[in-house]
């Protein structure tokens, strides 16, 4: 497995507003949708593309598009929703599959409510969005789910990454045949008692959309 930390100030700076308790939803939501945009560029270095021929108004050149079959962005439900303007702003071509977890936020083990995507992922270069890579229990499932599916390339695109996660994500991939990589804005301290981030943000999905119960 790949980490990417993104080292750039204006990452940062949006990262600390962020984090901010003080900082409400609709500037929350504005924020991450930013924050993905600068990370979705690093994070589609190595998106796939094919020669085209076109011709300018002064001649012919060679430039590139991108491959088929496209490109499938994963948002996974409900944080990983409010990333997904942010990609598509960069990809808007690609498809979109979503996947619908849940954490239990007494055992932290990870489940599956929902699910719509493509029977054959075969041959797809596939990138999966969620803010918080914590336990790393939730991210395992979606890769594995996306590997039995037949994708052949994973890029998770994460917000902050606790070492923890990054960790039992290693272990749980184990000789993983298909490349994965994770891009993450920070690589935090640790989690707390209670499988949260630390220092972290907070419960993604309450600060984006207010609390789920
Ligand atoms: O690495 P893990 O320990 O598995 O935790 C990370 C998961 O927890 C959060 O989702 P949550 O279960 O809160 O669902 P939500 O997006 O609906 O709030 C977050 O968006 C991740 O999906
Ligand atoms: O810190 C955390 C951990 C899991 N999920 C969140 O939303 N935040
Ligand atoms: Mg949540």
């Amino acid at each position: 497995m790949r980490l990417h930390v993104v080292n750039h100030p204006l990452v940062s700076h949006k990262l600390t507003v962020l984090r901010n308790q003080d900082t409400d939803s609709p500037t929350f939501r504005r924020l991450t949708d930013e924050l993905v945009t600068l990370l979705a560029y690093e994070a589609t270095r190595e998106v796939r593309v094919e020669p085209m021929d076109i011709t300018t108004p002064v001649g012919p050149t060679t430039g590139v598009h991108l491959a088929q079959p496209k490109p499938m962005v994963v948002p996974i439900l409900r944080a990983g929703l409010g990333m997904l303007d942010g990609m598509m702003r960069l990809l808007p071509t690609a498809e979109v599959g979503f996947l619908g977890m849940v954490r239990n936020e007494q055992t932290l083990a990870a489940s599956t409510y929902a699910e719509r995507l493509p029977e054959d992922l075969s041959g797809r270069q596939c990138y999966v969005l969620d803010p918080m890579l914590a336990t790393g229990g939730t991210l395992a499932a979606a890769i594995q789910f996306l590997t039995m599916r037949g994708a052949d390339d994973i890029t998770a695109i994460c917000l902050l990454a606790a070492p923890e996660g990054v960790d039992n994500l290693e272990a749980a991939l184990g000789d993983h045949a298909v490349p994965v990589t994770v891009v993450t804005a920070a690589m935090d301290e640790k989690l707390n008692d209670k499988g949260y981030i630390v220092p972290g943000l907070g419960d993604a999905g309450d600060r984006l959309y207010g609390v789920a119960h």
